[in-house]
């Protein structure tokens, strides 16, 4: 599934499978624990091997940390079903027997008909080394304050054994991805679980902030809601796609009948002298992923430096606001890209306040961010056909209030995510905001809203590069050229962005960027339709 949900819509689709009659909260448990299973399996096939038949093999060892919740009724699932393949399992309860919720408590008792449940206070490092997989079903969904410090301690002394978390790493606020346990500074690059596995769908937290970077790998194993999906869809109506943007990358090929002017004209503004190449970047990235034309407008003082360096790129004196209305007399310019290396002063808000009125097209990026930031008639022009591509910092200068409440320490859970944050700053500024980072999200001013994550088997760390946003910012311009509406020019700018990345590899430069579209549009239009990217 490509959907994310929060923990509410989870429940709220488990509950809708169980009102059916369809299936019981205890059949969803039991196929929970065979999907944690299977995946353990899956990971690590030389578990399969007979052991425990073989009298020189000593059996397999686990433990299983269970916790107080359904979460932990999962962990009491997956002992008995590793127990019933051969395994020695320990299992461990963090909490009270007596006040696990119902099905948890079946679980409870039948895996009491096979073994011990290990009070928490036995649960120490020196257990560790003799057990080849820790199995964590502390919390999963229904986290909602900062872990304890004798779980902590457990945590920190399992780092070295093979991990799986149910669902989510217990530490992990499954809506933002935050971190709800102090994690020690030189262990920061250390991934908290070799495996996460989630069932039915990805929840925000595997993808969103930290979450991505200690949740190891998630594997997504169904529990059989899928036939209820639709009528959920419909009344939690929230419910974000990811990687969104490699739909909208398929639409990229072009009618073989079409001319040039079909592909719309792009035109992106640039800095002075020394400061053109964030915009040169920029129509390159245009120029490559289709728009028909596109113009460099430069300032009088620019024009040699710029002159020597473009070639299929046009360009135009356009020395202040005026003249930016001048050239604008030509309706064919449909889709303009503001603020790589802009600058930031009178004359460039001049140029903002005229593209705004202009109502075309428009991509605000760098300075010209930091222009509507500080001026609020400017930001009052922003309409819906413009797209804002705002890193951290530019977000904070744009939505101070937002950023406030989005970096506000993580002590509680359900809590304020990235994915709130960049919906509730698009509807208030009317139109397409695109969040940067490695969990870019994208939301129009509606509400629409999707992630474009450059995590797991999508890592690209090399795309922090100077300038690599300056390429962004002109693909979306290049794909609003071409009559993307900006939500899907961002979504499909942001996913081409991180494939070039991929294709490109380590030691990639901004520029490099747009060099990589023709191989990655060429995969997109084979006859896999873009499976293969
Ligand atoms: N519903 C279903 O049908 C299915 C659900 N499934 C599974 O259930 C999981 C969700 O279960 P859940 O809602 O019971 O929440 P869960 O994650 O176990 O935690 C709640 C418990 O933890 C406690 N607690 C929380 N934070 C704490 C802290 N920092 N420190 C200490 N305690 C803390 C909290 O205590 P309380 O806040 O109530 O005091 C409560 O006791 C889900 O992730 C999936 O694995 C699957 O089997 C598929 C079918
Ligand atoms: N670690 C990372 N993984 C994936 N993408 C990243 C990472 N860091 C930055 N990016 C992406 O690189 C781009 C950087 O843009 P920006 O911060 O505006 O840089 P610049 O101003 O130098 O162009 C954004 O698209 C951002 O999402
Ligand atoms: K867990």
């Amino acid at each position: 599934m490509n959907e994310l949900l929060t923990a509410a819509q989870m429940r709220a689709i488990e509950q809708a499978a169980i009102d059916s009659g369809a299936v019981t909260g205890l059949e969803l448990m039991e196929r929970a624990g065979a999907g944690v299973v299977e995946a353990i399996y899956e990971e690590w096939p030389a578990f399969s091997k007979p052991d425990g038949e073989n009298e020189q093999k000593p059996r397999l060892r686990a433990v299983v940390l269970c916790g107080p919740g359904n979460n932990g009724g999962d962990g009491f699932v997956v002992a008995r079903l590793l127990h019933q393949r051969g395994w020695v399992v320990e299992v461990f309860l963090y909490g009270d027997a007596d006040k696990l919720p119902p099905d948890a408590r079946v679980n409870y008792e039948k895996w009491c008909e096979i073994g011990e449940v290990l009070p928490w206070e036995k649960c120490t490092s020196d257990r560790w080394g003799r057990h080849p997989l820790v199995i964590e079903a502390l919390f999963g969904t229904g986290l909602t304050r900062e872990v304890p410090d004798d779980i902590r301690n457990v945590l920190l002394a399992t780092l070295n054994c093979r991990r799986v978390a149910v669902d989510l790493p217990c530490f992990i606020n499954s809506d933002t991805g935050a971190v709800l346990m102090e994690w020690p500074q030189n262990l920061s690059g250390v991934s908290a679980g070799h495996v996460t596995v989630t069932f039915h769908s990805h929840k925000h937290g595997h993808l969103l902030g930290a979450g991505a970077a200690l949740c190891g790998q998630v594997v997504v194993k169904s529990i059989g809601l899928e036939f209820c999906y639709e009528a959920i869809g419909a009344t939690t109506a929230e419910v974000f796609p990811y990687l969104i943007g490699k739909l909208q990358g398929q639409r990229l090929s072009k009618i073989p009948s079409a001319h040039k002017f079909t592909h719309g004209h792009a035109l992106i503004l640039s800095g002075g002298p020394a400061q053109t190449g964030a915009a040169r970047m920029a129509a390159r990235g245009a120029l490559r992923i289709g728009a028909g034309l596109v113009t460099l407008g430069v300032p009088p003082t620019a024009q040699q430096e710029v002159a020597a360096q473009v070639t299929a790129v046009m360009l135009k004196r356009i020395a202040d606001a005026d003249a930016l209305s001048d050239v604008l007399e030509d309706k064919r310019i449909n889709a303009l890209c503001l603020g790589p290396a802009l600058g930031l002063g009178e004359r460039e808000a001049n140029l903002i306040r005229v593209a705004l009125e202009s109502g075309r097209n428009c991509v605000l990026d760098a300075d010209a961010l930091t222009l509507i930031a500080r001026d609020k008639d400017l930001f009052e022009k922003l309409h819906p056909d413009c797209v804002l591509t705002p890193h951290g910092g530019e977000f904070a200068r744009l939505f101070p209030d937002i950023a406030a409440k989005l970096d506000a320490p993580a002590t509680k859970g359900p809590a304020y995510s990235k994915i709130d944050a960049t919906r509730e700053a698009a509807k208030r500024a009317g139109c397409t905001v695109l969040f940067k980072g490695p969990d870019t999200v994208i939301s129009d001013q509606t509400g629409v809203a999707s992630v474009n994550a450059a995590v797991y088997d999508r890592t690209v760390p090399w795309l922090a590069t100077a300038g690599s946003g300056d390429v962004l910012a002109g693909f979306i311009t290049g794909l609003l050229a071409r009559g993307f509406s900006p939500v899907h020019a961002a979504e499909g700018a942001a996913w081409l962005h991180v494939e070039c990345a991929r294709h490109f590899g380590p030691g990639l430069i901004a520029e490099d960027l747009p060099e990589q579209l023709p191989a990655v549009l060429q995969s997109l239009s084979g006859s896999d339709q873009g499976n293969a990217v």
